[in-house]
């Protein structure tokens, strides 16, 4: 199994830091032939704005999307899911690929800006114990579909969902010490369903 992760901006030196501790092989992705190599793919946080205007250079997202839509599993985080969502709030990304699939619509920034920033303990399906969550001018999830699944949520509003092979959350998981959320989603690359 290897676990590609979008390296185009953002943390995604974070994400290969958690892949490495867990001894999971994987490879970063920056252009569509990378694609040909992995089973799983990370959108790490950072700026979506950013990435999206890298990525209009390389044919890279509508490659993605065609791999996502073909049942790549992917896990969006932060900025990755704003990537993800299907629609969002304002029309700041509009003439730019995004990726799409995830039946969500996200306000950017909903959290406040960067000195807003906070981490809070939320409880997410399948972990004991809370799970340390940092939020950094977070995203936040609005109308879901009725095929998304809420796996956390933070003060009564969904900060991790998943449909089908589509993972997305507010939050930084790969901040922080705790790998269990990374863990639970390559488990779900195994399971049988
Ligand atoms: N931590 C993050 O990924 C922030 C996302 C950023 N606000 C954006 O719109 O892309």
């Amino acid at each position: 199994m290897r676990v590609g992760v979008l390296s185009l901006q953002g943390a995604f030196r974070e994400h290969f830091g958690v892949l490495d501790s867990l001894g999971v092989a994987s490879r970063k992705v920056t252009r569509p032939e990378h694609l040909e190599s992995i089973d799983s793919i990370i959108l790490p946080g950072g700026e979506s704005s950013a990435m999206v205007r890298i990525a209009a250079t390389t044919g890279l997202f509508p490659a993605l999307e065609e791999k996502i839509s073909a049942g790549l599993p992917v896990f969006g985080t932060c900025a990755g899911l704003i990537l993800l969502a299907d629609r969002l709030t304002d029309d700041s990304l509009d003439g730019f690929d995004r990726l799409g699939g995830l039946d969500v619509t996200v306000a950017r920034n909903a959290y406040g800006r960067q000195r807003e920033s906070f981490c809070a303990r939320v409880q997410v399906t399948g972990l004991d114990g809370a799970f340390e969550a940092t939020f950094i001018r977070a995203p936040q999830i609005l109308n879901l579909g009725t095929d998304v699944q809420v796996l956390s949520e933070y003060a009564e509003v969904p900060v991790l969902v998943r449909q089908g092979n589509i993972w997305g959350g507010s939050f930084h998981p790969e901040l922080g010490t705790d790998t269990r959320i990374h863990e639970e989603f390559l488990h779900s690359l195994t399971a049988t369903v």
